[in-house]
């Protein structure tokens, strides 16, 4: 696990832009043997689809620049998802569809308005780590963390601002 608090300047202006122009849809999603509702808004960008933000060009080339090395590949793929209040959320997976259900891989996320925290336990249970993010932080998850651990963004009752993730992957990882 790496972060970085506040790695990208300017972030509400990216974070309005992105909600404007972003064809956000509502989300199904395997998740372990079964497809269900993920109660938020997302957007899938293939390697071949142009990014919707310059910005985001430079976020994956600076990544790229400093774990290409030690992921052997580059980040190719954007998965855009938008919490709208804190109804919205994402359950307890591991991010394990294609390779990295029996490989490891890295996940970088780029977060961006209301922080809200992302939960990270061992398989099935125990402790979690807490990591609040939003507003420019970035959270890389490596090594066998999609296999071995699960991550997921609770709802709350508190009232909170919208969040975009920007889920930066190598290809045939989801
Ligand atoms: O909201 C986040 O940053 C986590 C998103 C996530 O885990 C996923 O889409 O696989
Ligand atoms: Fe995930």
């Amino acid at each position: 696990m790496d972060t970085l608090p506040t790695w990208i300047a300017g972030s509400e202006d990216l974070f309005s832009h992105l909600v404007t122009t972003v064809p956000w849809r509502a989300e199904r999603r395997q998740m372990y043997d079964r497809v269900v509702d993920v109660p938020r808004l997302a957007c899938f960008y293939e390697r071949s689809d142009p990014l919707p933000h310059p910005l985001l060009n430079e976020v994956r080339g600076a990544l790229n620049d400093h774990y290409a090395s030690e992921l052997g590949e580059p980040f190719v793929t954007a998965g855009m998802c938008y919490y709208r209040d804190g109804a919205d959320s994402v359950a307890w997976h591991g991010d394990r569809i294609g390779r990295s259900k029996t490989e490891d891989t890295m996940v970088a996320i780029l977060s961006l308005g209301e922080a809200r925290p992302l939960l990270l336990r061992p398989n099935g249970g125990g402790r979690s780590l807490r990591f609040p993010i939003g507003h420019g932080d970035l959270l890389v998850m490596g090594g066998s963390c999609q296999r071995t651990w699960e991550h997921c963004v609770p709802k709350t009752a508190r009232p909170v601002g919208p969040r975009i993730s920007i889920q930066f992957r190598p290809r045939d990882v989801r």
